[in-house]
C-alpha cells in the first residue's frame, strides 16, 4: 500500500461537526465540538486531563453514540446527525492503536498483525503481513510472541495491525505512554514515516505538547470540550490564540501591558514592541516566549532588574527564573550556551523582538 494507491480510493479526510457528549447527569464533556483533518495529514488532539479527548475518539472509533453532531471519513457518514446514523465500529474503516498491552499475548506477531484482516485469502494475507512489518521495520518478526519483542516493538506491531485493513483513518490513543523518553522519540519517528507511507489519514490523543509539536502535521488543543485552536505546530506556537493556548504549548511569559501612542506596550520587563496592531485594545497581557528574553549586567539601561531564583539546567539549554522587580510573577528565560548565573544573584533582563498583545489573561491550570 502506498500513499497513492490510498488516495485514489477517495478523500480521508476526517470531518467532525459540532460533537456533543454527556455521561449520566453530568455536564457535557462536549460541548459542539469541531475538527477537520485533511487526508494523510496526521493530527494531535492535545489538552489537559478530563477535556475530553479520549471521549472523542471513542465517539470516532463507534465504541461511544453522541448525544448531537456528526462524523465524517471523506463522503461517508460515521455518526450522526443526531441519533440517526451510527456505523459499527467493525464497518468505519478505521484503524486503533490504542495505548500498551495492545497485542494478543498468545498469537504471533504475524498472527496479530493478520487479526482484523476478514475476507482476504490466504496468499494475500501473507502479503499484507510482510508488507506491514517491512513499513513499520519490523520484517522478519512474524513468528516472535510478542513477550519477546521490546515496549517499541510491540507498539510498531500494534500500528502495523492497525493498518493491515488499510483503514482510511488511524486513531492512536497514547500510544507512546508507555515507552521509555530515549525510546520514545524514535518509536514517533518511526510510526509518522509508517503512516505518511500509507496515506492514511491519522489522528494521536496526547497530553505531551512536546509529542505534538514534534509530532503532528496538525495540533488541535482542546479546552472544555471545544477545539481552542487548530493549526500547524508552527503558528499554534507563534501565533497562539490566546495566553491559555500560549502557556499550555510551551513556556510562555505573560506580562500586563499598557499601548503606548506609538504602538508599543509598556510591561513590567519595559517597552516591548507589538507583533501586530493592538487591534482597539488599550490594555491586555502581552505574550512573549522565554527564549526573547536575555539576562544583561543588572546595571544596563533600559533592562528590568530582577534576582535569579532558579536555574535549570537541560544540556542543549537552561531555564533561568527571575523574580522581577515590580511584576509578581516569575519569568522564565531560556538561556543557551555556557550558564554564567546562579541562584540569588541579581541580573538584568532585556526582551528581544515583538510581543503579542491579548484581551485575556490567565493561565491553564495544568492536570494533563
Ligand atoms: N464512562 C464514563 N462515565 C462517566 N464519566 C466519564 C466516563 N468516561 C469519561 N468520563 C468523564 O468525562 C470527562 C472526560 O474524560 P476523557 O477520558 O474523555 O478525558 P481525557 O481528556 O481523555 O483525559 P485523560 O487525558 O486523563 O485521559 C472526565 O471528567 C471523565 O471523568
Amino acid at each position: 500500500m502506498n500513499a497513492k494507491e490510498n488516495a485514489n480510493e477517495g478523500a480521508n479526510e476526517l470531518h467532525v461537526e459540532g460533537l456533543t457528549k454527556s455521561y449520566g447527569d453530568g455536564g457535557p464533556v462536549l460541548r459542539g465540538l469541531d475538527l477537520t483533518v485533511p487526508t494523510g495529514a496526521l493530527a494531535a488532539v492535545l489538552g489537559p486531563s478530563g477535556c475530553g479527548k479520549t471521549t472523542l475518539l471513542r465517539i470516532v472509533a463507534g465504541f461511544l453514540h453522541a448525544d448531537a453532531g456528526t462524523v465524517r471519513v471523506g463522503d461517508r457518514v460515521l455518526t450522526g446527525p443526531g441519533a440517526g446514523v451510527h456505523v459499527p465500529p467493525e464497518r468505519r474503516r478505521v484503524g486503533i492503536v490504542p495505548q500498551e498491552g495492545a497485542l494478543f499475548p498468545h498469537l504471533s506477531v504475524a498472527h496479530n498483525v493478520t487479526f482484523g484482516l476478514k475476507g482476504v485469502d490466504r496468499a494475500e494475507r501473507r502479503r499484507r503481513t510482510e508488507e506491514m512489518l517491512e513499513l513499520v521495520g519490523l520484517a522478519g518478526y512474524g513468528d516472535r510472541m510478542p513477550h519477546e519483542l521490546s515496549g517499541g516493538q510491540q507498539q510498531r506491531v500494534a500500528l502495523a495491525r492497525a493498518l493491515a485493513p488499510r483503514p482510511q483513518l488511524v486513531l492512536l490513543d497514547e500510544p507512546f505512554n508507555a515507552l521509555d523518553s530515549a525510546l520514545r522519540a524514535g518509536v514517533r519517528a518511526d510510526v509518522r514515516t509508517a503512516l505518511r507511507a500509507t496515506g492514511a489519514t491519522a489522528v494521536l490523543v496526547t497530553h505531551d505538547q512536546q509529542e505534538a509539536l514534534s509530532t503532528a502535521d496538525l495540533v488541535a488543543v482542546v479546552r472544555d470540550g471545544r477545539v481552542a485552536q487548530c493549526d500547524t505546530p508552527q503558528d499554534l506556537y507563534r501565533r497562539p490564540a490566546d495566553p491559555w493556548v500560549a502557556d499550555f504549548v510551551g513556556d510562555a511569559v505573560l506580562l500586563p501591558g499598557t499601548v503606548e501612542t506609538d504602538g508599543t506596550a509598556r510591561t513590567p520587563l519595559g517597552v516591548v514592541s507589538l507583533g501586530a496592531p493592538p487591534a482597539g485594545l488599550r490594555t491586555g497581557t502581552v505574550l512573549l516566549r522565554p527564549e526573547q528574553l536575555r539576562l544583561t549586567d543588572p546595571t544596563e539601561e533600559g533592562a528590568a532588574r530582577g534576582t535569579v531564583t532558579d536555574v535549570c539546567y537541560y544540556g542543549h539549554d537552561a531555564m533561568v527564573t527571575v523574580s522581577v522587580d515590580g511584576h509578581d510573577a516569575p519569568v522564565g528565560i531560556r538561556v543557551a550556551g555556557p550558564l554564567r548565573v546562579r541562584p540569588g544573584e541579581e541580573t538584568g533582563v532585556r526582551v528581544v523582538g515583538a510581543g503579542a498583545l491579548h484581551a485575556e489573561g490567565g493561565a491553564p491550570d495544568r492536570q494533563g
